[in-house]
């Protein structure tokens, strides 16, 4: 059966594919006999949109192919290292435009998660959906206690739908690795789709969702500039999520921002905090902030405050990624690009064989036209993305953590001039990367190495005297056993060395004996022999002890 479903689900695919003619983009030297066969035997599926572009036709083909399509080229369009630019382009204007389910079967699924009737759930549970989207669906009530919330819902089936559009990915991607050998290794096929399969799946669990939230609501605990909204964790399962419902103004309504009478300047100017706030502070940062997800609150406009929902996707940075910003950062300052290509050399980013030279060149070519332009202006999520771009075609593995931060510096910082398009960039970042930097490379760093292990220490400070006894006892105990020892190997040495004599006295005695007896003294030659005798027995006893 599931066979059957995935070789109706390949038709459909392959059906998409060629009615927008994606079949004319594969190159010539690849369309090999057996291909062009398969193709001719589908004649009845012909290009019904020439007239088209190719990045077009590819769009829509992907809009088409549903969900699982829409979300892969949404995230394709951020990989302008991997496509040609028009092809970039084009799905980055992929929509999320997918129908929603019916509202009962909402229903009847967070019934069944939460093992109660609605009813004795919620009020006022609303059966026509607030949105939609391709992985879930949102549903406003209220708590019993009157609070307002939105029930998230994840799409039925929606699971099944995913695993069989990504296996096929996943063959496709195989095929691709394949017959297209000399780009491979910098594409990757394989590994782009596994990690849009895992990015999928994480998204599929909206407990994590919920955790997230909580820590990013956590982190940002009577802060004026970031509202996130509580979660009801008693009603969270992996395919439902309670939360506060907000009400705000969405960041891409300008026009309802400005009649609300919002300080924009402060708003773009906090926008931007927020986020390094999140990243150099708490090493954890909302990493999907798309219009749909930001909203700005209708109170005190004057002193906005942003509100942030749909924590699916959040990066977090280890010590290696901060270390790596700042040293990269600090030589990018002092414009000094071999010192950046040395560090990629250093950390293991590049292979330890990359040609300096060039790399440093490659580097400089693209980061110092940036310096071209005043400082205010200049963006951080540029520069990244530039310095990864160059980075790649050197073999950098990708950095999936700073990959996610350099886009969303990049969407951060355009919403922000968005709104206030003098927005000064370097004013508003400059006091959060000195400080960070002294953190991270300063006399600060070594303060906050000692703090990060005084815990140890206090914990272990009231043991100390025991310790010390401990230590001294152990050591008195050890110096007596080292002096047992040491009588003993005395005593053995000597008992050795006595034991040596004696063979030796026994050896001498015997050649005497000898000598005695071709002397024919008998008597003294068998008193000698003796002796030897009874002299070798008492050396091997000792010896031998
Ligand atoms: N707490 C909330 N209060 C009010 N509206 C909300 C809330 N949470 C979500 N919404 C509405 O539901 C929409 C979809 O929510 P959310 O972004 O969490 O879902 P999603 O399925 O992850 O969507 P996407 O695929 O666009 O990220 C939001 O754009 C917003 O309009």
């Amino acid at each position: 059966m599931k066979k059957l479903r995935e070789l109706i689900r390949l038709y459909q695919i392959g059906k998409t594919l060629l009615e927008y003619g994606l079949d004319e983009l594969i190159p010539a030297r690849l369309q090999i006999w057996p291909a062009r066969m398969a193709r001719s035997s589908l004649f009845w599926l012909k290009n019904r949109h020439p007239d088209l572009s190719r990045a077009h036709r590819i769009r829509l083909a992907f809009e088409q192919l549903g969900p699982v399509f829409i979300k892969f080229g949404q995230m394709l369009s951020t990989r302008r290292d991997l496509l040609p630019p028009d092809i970039a382009q084009e799905l980055a204007l992929l929509q999320d435009r997918v129908p929603p389910f019916p509202g009962q079967l909402a229903q009847l699924q967070i019934e069944a998660s939460l093992g109660a009737p609605i009813n004795e759930l919620f009020d006022d549970f609303a059966i026509t959906p607030l949105a939609s989207a391709s992985i879930a669906q949102v549903h406003t009530a209220r708590l019993k206690t009157g609070q307002e919330i939105v029930i998230k819902v994840i799409r039925p089936d929606i699971e099944k739908t995913i695993d069989a559009d990504v296996s096929l990915m996943q063959t496709l991607a195989r095929l691709v690795a394949r017959f297209a050998p000399a780009r491979t290794q910098r594409l990757r096929p394989e590994a782009v789709v596994e990690e849009y399969r895992k990015t999928l799946f994480d998204e599929l669990n909206l407990l994590r969702e919920a955790a997230n939230a909580i820590q990013l609501r956590r982190n940002f605990e009577g802060s004026g500039t970031l509202y996130v909204p509580e979660i009801y964790s008693d009603y969270c399962r992996e395919n439902v999520l309670v939360m506060e419902r907000i009400y705000g103004i969405p960041v891409s309504d300008i026009a309802a921002l400005k009649a609300n009478g919002t300080n924009m300047k402060l708003l773009a100017e906090r926008g931007v905090e927020v986020f390094f706030t999140q990243v150099f502070r708490d090493s954890f940062f909302h990493a999907d902030m798309h219009p749909g997800n930001i909203f700005v609150s209708y109170q005190h406009p004057q002193d906005p405050q942003w509100i942030g929902i749909d924590c699916g996707i959040v990066g977090t940075l280890n010590k290696d990624d901060k270390r790596y910003l700042a040293d990269n950062f600090l030589a990018f300052f002092n414009r000094d690009y071999r010192k950046v290509a040395e560090l990629h050399v250093e950390s293991g980013w590049v292979p330890a064989d990359t040609k300096i030279e060039e790399f440093e060149s490659a580097i400089r070519t693209v980061l110092e036209p940036i310096f071209e332009k005043p400082l205010s202006e200049i963006s951080f999520g540029h520069v990244l993305l530039n310095l990864f771009n160059t980075a790649r075609r050197f073999n950098m593995a990708v950095q999936p953590q700073l990959v996610l931060l350099q886009k969303t510096l990049l969407y951060v910082e355009g919403v922000g001039r968005q709104l206030y398009p003098q927005l000064d960039l370097w004013k508003t970042a400059k006091p959060f990367l000195e400080e960070w930097m002294q953190q991270q490379v300063g006399y600060k760093a070594v303060i906050n190495a000692m703090k990060e292990k005084a815990p140890f220490w206090a914990e272990k400070l009231p043991e100390l005297p025991e310790l010390v006894y401990d230590a001294l006892r152990q050591a008195k105990a050890q110096h007596q056993q080292v002096q047992g020892l040491y009588y003993q190997f005395a005593r053995h040495d000597k008992e050795q060395g006595k034991g040596r004599f004696l063979l030796a006295m026994g050896a001498t005695l015997l050649l005497a004996g000898t000598l005695l007896l071709a002397m024919d003294k008998n008597q003294w030659a068998f008193s000698a022999l003796v002796l030897a005798l009874v002299s070798w027995w008492l050396g091997w006893r000792k010896i031998s002890r």
